[in-house]
């Protein structure tokens, strides 16, 4: 890879102040893994002589095409993509015990884990992934192997070994002390890859399936790394129910997390649907960020995430997949499904004679990006076009060949062909992937990278 690249055309991003941000007759410049300027393209003379650049690091987009920042993943279960867009007949509990754990036990086999997890981050970067934060299993070895796999594809990534020691079938489970002991020992282990796109991340799986000292335990563990923590929250009714069940001194679902020490500025909290008013206020204190999952949450039959309440609330929020609760990998998906989930709340407060304003395609494409760097503590480093930001990046191809959809004079903005992206595109359009400044993806297939050559 050249140290130095310039991409001139469109941007599209987003801000803190504004969803949608169009910067046209654009240049930014790439040193490395890092955005060292942006500037309009009438600058770009001056700009390559300052920093003795010849044109040939010039990457010109066409008229037609443009640059998102990579879409970031805030929630997925990569062993759960073997069962992708199949048993969706179930709800959360049933379907964990007929096909997860199931599923999940299977990868104590490396041979099938390096075949599926491969495969997962595959099509999580052709779909325009650049940042994904998943849950591997309870094996630690095949965690680490998961690792070294999105080490060799490039792709940047939160990973946790899940813990679980109750209320899991026998051929699942693990022994406290080991699992506690294990999380470290994975810890340790991925920080020795020496690769800053890869963070584990404490994993205790939700409250029904761990006891308290297990989630004091690790929660120690994120303490003492500095680690981010992912688990589940408030996702379905009878999940809601079971947690009273299991751990009867918390005074609610959150208050079991808050008890043992896990909620932290770095948790990521999935679904979150069925929260009081005292639960968000203590999630709001401690600054956790929520991953909503809107596929997931529809497919499992779990509930509608009210967003906009959480966000007028001031609470970080990310999209996530959640494969294979979700059946879908792409987070265009997500996108859709988001703004389907908020278009209904806006339906059903009208029916109660309330009024509603359901999140409109701008917010939503900032969730998927800006909004998921916050949930993952990246915020510094990635989810939008700024100077000393990474650079984490789509080329998007709106007339590619067999594009997933067709454009016409009345598609007269930027703006216009973006929504038409975010609602029909697909992974044909994604032209090139770019994780720290390297192209791991170029017209859907992947970029075979020499060893960390940046
Ligand atoms: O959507 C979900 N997927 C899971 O694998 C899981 N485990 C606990 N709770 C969960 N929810
Ligand atoms: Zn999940």
């Amino acid at each position: 890879m050249a140290s130095t690249q310039v991409f001139c055309g469109t941007f599209i991003h987003s801000t803190n102040k504004d969803p949608l941000s169009i910067l046209e007759n654009t240049i930014i410049g790439v040193e490395r893994d890092k955005i060292i300027f942006i500037d309009k393209e009438d600058k770009i003379k001056e700009r390559l002589e300052e920093y003795r650049l010849s044109n040939n690091t010039v990457k010109h987009l066409t008229s037609d095409q443009f640059i998102i920042p990579g879409f970031v993943d805030t929630h997925a279960h990569a062993p759960q993509y073997t069962f992708c867009g199949k048993g969706m007949d179930k709800g959360l509990l049933d379907w964990l015990e007929c096909y997860t754990f199931p599923t999940e036990a299977n990868f104590k086999d490396p041979e099938f884990a390096r075949d599926v997890y491969s495969k997962v981050v595959d099509r999580f970067l052709k779909n325009g992934t650049t940042t994904a934060s998943y849950y591997a299993t309870i094996h630690k070895e095949t965690s680490i192997l998961f690792c070294k796999i999105i080490d060799e594809y490039g792709q940047r990534a939160l990973v946790g070994k899940v813990n679980v020691d109750q209320k899991a079938p026998e051929y699942y489970i693990e022994n406290t002390a080991e699992s506690v002991a294990e999380t470290e020992e994975f810890v340790k282990a991925v920080t020795a890859l020496e690769n800053p796109l890869i963070t584990p991340c404490v994993t205790p799986r939700f409250a029904v399936s761990c006891s308290e000292e297990l989630m004091r335990e690790v929660g120690q563990i994120a303490k003492k790394f500095h680690l981010p923590i992912q688990t589940h929250l408030s996702e379905c009714r009878p999940e809601c129910q079971m947690v009273k069940h299991v751990h009867p001194k918390g005074l609610n679902y959150t208050d079991v997390y808050n008890h043992a020490g896990l909620l932290t500025k770095r948790t990521i909290l999935a679904h979150s649907i069925y929260l009081s008013d005292e639960e968000i206020d203590v999630i709001k204190l401690k600054g956790c960020g929520i991953s909503h999952c809107p596929n997931s949450n529809l497919t499992l039959k779990s509930g509608l995430l009210n967003t906009r309440t959480l966000l007028d609330k001031n609470i970080k929020i990310g999209l996530g997949t959640d494969i294979a609760g979700g059946y879908s990998p792409s987070m265009l998906n997500a996108i859709r499904q988001t703004v389907q989930v908020s278009n209904t709340h806006a339906i059903l407060a009208e029916k109660d004679g309330k009024e509603y304003k359901p999140l409109n395609f701008k917010e939503v494409f900032r969730l998927a990006t800006l909004g998921g760097s916050q949930v993952l503590g990246l915020s510094d480093v990635i989810g939008n076009f700024e100077v000393g930001k990474q650079f984490d990046a789509l080329i998007i191809d709106p007339q590619c060949t067999n594009s997933a959809f067709d454009l016409f004079d009345s598609d007269k903005t930027k703006e216009d062909i973006l929504e038409k992206f975010l609602f029909m595109g697909d992974d044909r359009n994604i032209k090139s992937v770019y994780v720290a400044g390297r192209c791991v993806y170029e017209a859907g297939k992947r970029v075979v990278l020499s060893h960390r050559d940046s």
